[in-house]
């Protein structure tokens, strides 16, 4: 597969950086226990952009993501949103930041089964005691492309629709980023491509900018760039993947050979 499914830039992309990591260490443990899950990473992602997070398992991709949404606590270095450092923050002020200016996407979708859709889209704001923006949320809706099962609770859509619902939720506060952990790790592959061009849309359309962590050289293919770890360290940084780019550069890691521990035969992360 070859396909590009980035590449165009659009219109009014801005090079405004979103999240920046300077320097960003993380070590969990002590003495002979040590690990240094992330080691001096610097990073920067971009206003309107989506960018995936790849790299052998235990390479550091998830604790990239959680030390840079305010999630777990940093060991060294820098790790902001927008202009807010992280650091330093007190826990009622990262709250404050997380609820505010992130959203996230899990691979667990995490719906209230008992709200149909759009009652589970604005639940972050209904708890925030904030109102929707109608338009925005009327866009998001619309480019979610779920306008007719708006009155359908969790049970009667899909996997891939629940996801986009999930996806819906994470965009209607218009958060300054979006993490997203393996969003489409439990989807089947129709389903997963329906959400990748969801989120693909919503950087596009909507100007959303997306970190993604993805073991899948496919739905790395849909991001506009793949940033590539080892061993906590940032190895390589590959603009307009495809997905065959990135399944090589997979295999390059474990030496070309597709059985390597690490990378399965499809160059799935084991
Ligand atoms: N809470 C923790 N306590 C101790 N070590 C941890 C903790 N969380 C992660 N680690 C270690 O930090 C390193 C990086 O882990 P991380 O989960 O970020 O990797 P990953 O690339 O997301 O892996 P995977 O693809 O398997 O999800 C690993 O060696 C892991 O064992």
């Amino acid at each position: 597969m070859t396909t590009t499914h980035s590449g165009v830039p659009t219109a009014g992309r801005t090079t405004a950086v979103a999240a920046r990591a300077t320097d960003l260490t993380k070590v969990y443990g002590q003495g002979e226990t040590q690990v240094v899950a992330l080691d001096s990473v610097s990073v920067d992602f971009r206003q309107a952009q989506f960018t995936a997070i790849m790299g052998p398992s235990g390479s550091g991709k998830s604790t990239l993501m959680h030390c840079m949404a305010g999630l777990d606590s940093i060991s060294g270095g820098s790790a902001r949103i927008g202009d807010v450092e992280l650091t330093g923050l007190k826990d009622k002020k990262l709250t404050q930041l997380r609820r505010d200016k992130i959203g996230f996407v899990f691979q667990a979708f995490n719906l209230l089964p008992t709200l149909n859709a759009l009652e589970n889209i604005t639940l972050p704001m209904d708890i925030a005691g904030r109102k929707p923006d109608r338009a925005w949320l009327d866009r998001v809706v619309e480019t979610v492309g779920l306008a007719g099962r708006l009155k359908h609770r969790p049970s009667q859509l899909s996997g891939g629709q629940q996801q986009r619902v999930a996806v819906a939720r994470a965009l209607a506060s218009r958060p300054e980023i979006i993490f997203a952990d393996e969003p489409t790790g439990n989807l089947d592959s129709r389903s997963g491509a329906e959400v990748l061009g969801f989120l693909r849309n919503s950087v596009r359309e909507l100007g959303q900018t997306v970190v993604m962590v993805t073991h899948d050289p496919v739905a790395a293919s849909y991001a506009d760039r793949v940033v590539f770890l080892a061993d906590g360290r940032i190895v390589d940084d590959m603009p307009d993947p495809t997905a065959d780019m990135v399944l090589e550069r997979m295999l390059r890691f474990s030496g070309g050979a597709p059985q390597t521990p690490g990378f399965d035969a499809k160059g799935r992360t084991s």
